[in-house]
């Protein structure tokens, strides 16, 4: 195992590094999922069923990381993201500002939770062009969910991740044994205090109650129009993982699909979203973009999932441990390893470009998956 005085090389290294000195409540929060953890587990050894077709003699002398498309018009440095999660000041006292700042001096693109603590306007100050998705969860108080869109897009906000897969928070035990909550020294960024809903409520969610204050109620009917009328941003969806929920999803007129299973801490025995991904490209067929996240820990999973169609890629975990180690620096670090190890997967596999990373790159071993 790695220790201080190893270099740390690899973002298991840098997980093996920091995890074992973080308090345990913040650990079992960062590491956990929901029930027995085989979604979480799964989401990170799916990338082994798939191999990587190396072509040869193909001068990699150069190496171009872009990703295929701009993303609302923005060229990054890689197809490689920062997804949002809640809390950073958990990991760090800088929290989310840390996190944008890193995005920005290394030119990626962020997503930040409805739940950090540091506020959304401090995060854009910090992360300027790299502070792009806001992740919405839409709270029953639908007015302070519409307050929250308003502010949000006023800030330069490009765009919504409408979290569909939390209607619930799901059955985290070790969340539920430690009877997890924020320490009271921290806050929630987004909300003034006054008009903030019942968050110790939305907390107390991720101790097995469904007395929560997230809106289980939505649905595309009602809240994608909703959404529509009352901003100008992109609206994606963060959550969709069947082709049908892909198609529903156009049809509300959705701009982005982001497929997750909340990096499996939501509903266990969810397929792995590497193994979701393949359906959900084929239902989009090219008429909205389709971004995926989920146990992504190398730059060869990076490879596997932009070879599977997806036009970007986005981080949980591995962003908490990089604040950890060393707030914005440590996310730095955290980024130039998984730079370091796409860029050598894409010249091995003789890749010049991200859009020479197509499925004939892959081939699938193992347990092959068959609908019922
Ligand atoms: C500690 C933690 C908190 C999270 N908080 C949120 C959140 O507030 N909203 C959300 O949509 N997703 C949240 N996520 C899910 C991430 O956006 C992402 O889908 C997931 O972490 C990707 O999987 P990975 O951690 O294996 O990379 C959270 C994930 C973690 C680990
Ligand atoms: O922990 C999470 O995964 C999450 O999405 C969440 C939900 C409610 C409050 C804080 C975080």
């Amino acid at each position: 195992m790695a220790n201080f005085t190893n270099p740390i090389v690899s973002l298991a290294d840098m997980e093996a590094v920091t995890m074992p000195q973080t308090d345990g409540m913040a650990r079992d929060y960062w590491q956990g999922g929901a029930n027995e953890l085989i979604t979480l587990k799964e989401n990170s050894s799916a990338f082994d069923y798939y191999k990587i077709r190396a072509r040869c003699m193909r001068n990699v002398e150069n190496v171009d990381m872009t990703p295929r498309k701009p993303l609302f018009g923005k060229k990054y440095s890689i197809p490689v993201g920062v997804a949002p999660s809640a809390f950073h000041q958990m990991a760090h006292s800088d929290g989310e500002v840390g996190t944008a700042r890193a995005c920005k001096s290394q030119n990626w693109a962020m997503g930040l939770s409805s739940y950090s603590n540091r506020s959304y306007q401090e995060v854009k100050d910090a992360g300027e062009d790299s502070a792009v998705f806001f992740q919405l969860y839409v709270f029953k108080k639908r007015n302070i969910t519409e307050d929250l869109v308003r502010r949000v897009e006023k800030a330069g906000y490009k765009a919504l991740a409408l979290t569909v897969d939390t209607p619930y928070l799901g059955r985290r035990y070790s969340e539920i044994r430690n009877k997890f909550c924020l320490p009271s020294y921290l806050g929630y960024g987004n909300f003034p205090e006054k008009e903030a809903p019942d968050f110790e409520a939305a907390v107390g969610g991720m101790t097995g109650s469904t007395n929560n204050e997230i809106d289980p109620s939505i649905c595309w009917e009602e809240t994608i129009p909703w959404l529509r009328s009352i901003t100008n941003m992109e609206i994606w969806v963060k959550g969709v993982v069947t082709e049908e929920d892909t198609e529903l999803a156009i049809q509300a007129g959705v701009d982005g699909i982001w497929v997750s299973n909340h990096g499996g801490r939501q509903l266990d025995s969810g397929l792995a979203t590497i193994d979701a991904l393949p359906e959900v490209v084929k239902a989009a067929g090219g008429r909205v973009p389709v971004h995926v996240d989920g146990g992504i820990r190398r730059g060869g999973d990076v490879f596997k999932a932009l070879a599977l169609g997806a036009d970007f890629v986005w981080l949980g975990r591995p962003v908490l441990w990089g604040l950890k180690y060393d707030g914005q620096a440590g996310v730095e670090k955290m980024m130039g390893i998984v730079t370091e190890d796409f860029k050598s997967t894409m010249a091995l596999a003789g890749c010049h470009s991200v859009d020479e990373i197509n499925p004939k790159t892959l081939v699938r071993i193992g347990p092959s998956i068959s609908k019922l």
